[in-house]
């Protein structure tokens, strides 16, 4: 006998569910266990895709990288403690990197917790997670998920989006209330990322700026390219006519191609520039805080007489490294709007010839200079000719995603593989974290439903290989590429003791990760020189199944930590 609709009972699994799916989320990325378990399973009978990982920093990984590329919060789910703890290292990479993104996870009893009673993973994690994320949410009454699940969302997405910490004790999960009032405590958010307009005079000052200077620069960052502004951003670089340049997660917005791409030119641009445009670029360290040598200063801490103008939607981030003399704050899509509408209204003179002239001549020269490495027969092959073979099978299929990370194959592969579509290169970013392979080319397959290519570091890979099992379960169309040079940086090194152990950088030589991919019924395949990773990534491109190729890349190759070997520090005491 059914019971009387006012008696009807729901309860925090299904209320959960039904707030994830009433803000549109159709997929979670987690790894089960106690206490979500049925949960995953009760999302899954309810129609959305549960992805099930090895470990719970490449679940996190996957839901990131989801929201980086949908502008929707992408969604993980950990246990407590020891499974919140390894997903905390991805939850902060997405806000470093500002991904959307909401990390739930179980919890112990706040009773027990605050007594320190010893409960089963016992950990405080609401406030173990708020020094590394945007926002931290604890939901401790199931009348009360519809509005926390809201909260989180509107958190993740609005403003400078990041990384938001859901906390979900197992006893809420267990608590009913009355069917009628849960569905009505159900809350889809309106509008989770409002437009953020900048001041008319902000606009002024910004274009007045921009056509006084005689050598502008434009450098486009990833929060341009997550805008998703593409046409407006490219009308407003070819409008002005300015050279831009692209941080590695911005190529792509324009194709890298493009007459007006100062790229490989890069040095010299930020050098000569009398005036720089950031536009959804932070000046952190990836472009040496703005001041210093790479930018014409004479000692690192010395500020060029530069002009900068900085578009980014938290006004507090103008003035982080230097004075912005044109700060635009706003959202990308709203404030390159407004810049477009003022120069429709009152034009806008493209710099002089000499200008442009000379950043095409330096473009030109250093790109004929790649072109002769890249052309270089060697046997084993070296990070060059191997990206050389990469970039010409990639530069057929512009529509798939390139996830890249390592240290010679990231630095590398950002200047040697070409982009011509947005948000196409996914790779260690700000942070120039080594581990976010895998998780992102599942993100990116799942997201997509596309072919994503992952070019791997050997020691990169190592960090979430395990996840080629996931690739396979899923039969995910994800193609790894590992540029297997035997270690760390390289593979060369020797034990300075001279003891029988190996280096601390170096690996197992001749090691066939090939093989871990088929033992999971993937497609594994050694490549030896260009024309068999040639042959092997058109055809795991093609095929659409789990393939990884491993590619024998000579172990004296490369330098160690690649471009950034300067971060690393001296000692000063020779040891005798
Ligand atoms: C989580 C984490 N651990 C360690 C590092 C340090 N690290 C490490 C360990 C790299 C791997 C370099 O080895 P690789 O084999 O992946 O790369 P190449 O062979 O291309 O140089 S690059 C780098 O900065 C890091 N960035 N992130």
């Amino acid at each position: 006998e059914p019971l009387p609709a006012s008696a009807e009972q729901t309860d925090g699994f299904h209320l959960v569910i039904d707030a994830l799916k009433a803000n549109d989320v159709d997929t979670i990325y987690g790894l089960v266990g106690i206490p979500i378990t049925d949960l995953a399973r009760m999302a899954q009978a309810e129609g959305l895709r549960f992805i099930g990982f090895r470990h719970e920093a490449n679940a996190v990984n996957a839901a990131a990288i989801a929201g980086y590329l949908t502008k929707k919060p992408g969604i993980a789910m950990t246990v407590s403690a020891p499974g919140f703890l390894n997903g905390l290292v991805a939850l902060a990479n997405a806000t470093v990197n500002c991904f959307p993104m909401i990390m739930i996870s179980g919890s112990s009893e706040r009773e027990i917790v605050d007594l320190a009673q010893g409960d089963y993973e016992e950990l405080d994690q609401l406030n173990a997670a708020k020094p590394y994320v945007k926002a931290a949410y604890r939901i401790n009454h199931v009348e009360d998920i519809g509005i926390g699940m809201a909260r989180a969302i509107r958190a993740a997405v609005s403003g400078r989006p990041g990384g938001v910490y859901l906390d979900v004790p197992a006893k809420l999960l267990g608590q009913a209330m009355d069917a009628a009032a849960g569905k009505k405590s159900i809350v889809k958010v309106v509008d989770p990322a409002p437009a953020q307009v900048p001041a008319p005079e902000a606009i002024t000052r910004a274009l007045d700026v921009l056509k006084n200077a005689k050598r502008p620069v434009i450098m486009l960052g990833k929060g341009a390219s997550y805008a998703q502004a593409d046409a407006d951003i490219r009308a407003f670089v070819e409008k002005t006519g300015i050279p831009y340049l692209a941080m590695s997660m911005a190529k792509g917005l324009l194709p890298d191609n493009h007459p007006q791409a100062a790229i490989a030119a890069r040095s010299y641009a930020l050098k000569e520039a009398d005036c720089v445009m950031l536009i959804g670029a932070r000046l952190n360290w990836l472009l040496s805080h703005g001041k210093g040598p790479t930018w014409g200063g004479k000692d690192h801490k010395d500020w060029a007489d530069k002009k900068f103008v900085q578009i980014d939607i938290s006004a507090q981030e103008m003035d982080s490294n230097v004075p912005i003399d044109a700060p635009l704050a706003g959202d990308i899509g709203s404030t390159v709007a407004a810049l477009l509408k003022e120069i429709e209204k009152s034009g806008f003179n493209k710099p002089d010839a000499s200008w442009t002239g000379s950043i095409k001549e330096k473009s030109d020269a250093n790109v004929a200079k790649m072109a002769k490495t890249l052309s270089a027969k060697t046997s084993p092959m070296n990070f060059m000719t191997a990206l050389s073979a990469m970039r010409d099978v990639l530069k057929t299929r512009p529509d798939i995603c390139l996830v890249n990370e390592g240290a010679n194959t990231l630095d590398l592969a950002r200047s040697v593989i070409d982009m011509y579509e947005p948000r196409k290169r996914l790779d260690s970013g700000t942070w120039g974290v080594m581990g976010i392979g895998m998780g992102y080319a599942i993100g990116a397959a799942v997201t997509t439903g596309k072919p994503v290519v992952a070019l791997e570091g050997d020691s990169a890979f190592g960090f979430s290989g395990m996840e080629v099992e996931t690739i396979c379960r899923y039969n995910l169309p994800v193609t790894v590429v590992i540029f297997n040079n035997n270690g760390v940086y390289k593979g060369n090194d020797v034990n300075p003791t001279g003891g029988a152990d190996p280096a601390p950088t170096v690996f197992v030589k001749g090691s066939r990760y090939d093989m871990l991919m088929q033992a999971f019924g993937g497609v594994g395949v050694t490549a030896n020189t260009p024309e068999e990773l040639s042959k092997a990534l058109t055809e795991g491109i093609a095929s659409g199944k789990p393939t990884l190729i491993n590619v024998v890349i000579d172990e004296n190759a490369g330098t160690e930590s690649g471009r950034i070997s300067h971060l690393n520090p001296q000692s000063a005491a020779k040891k005798k």
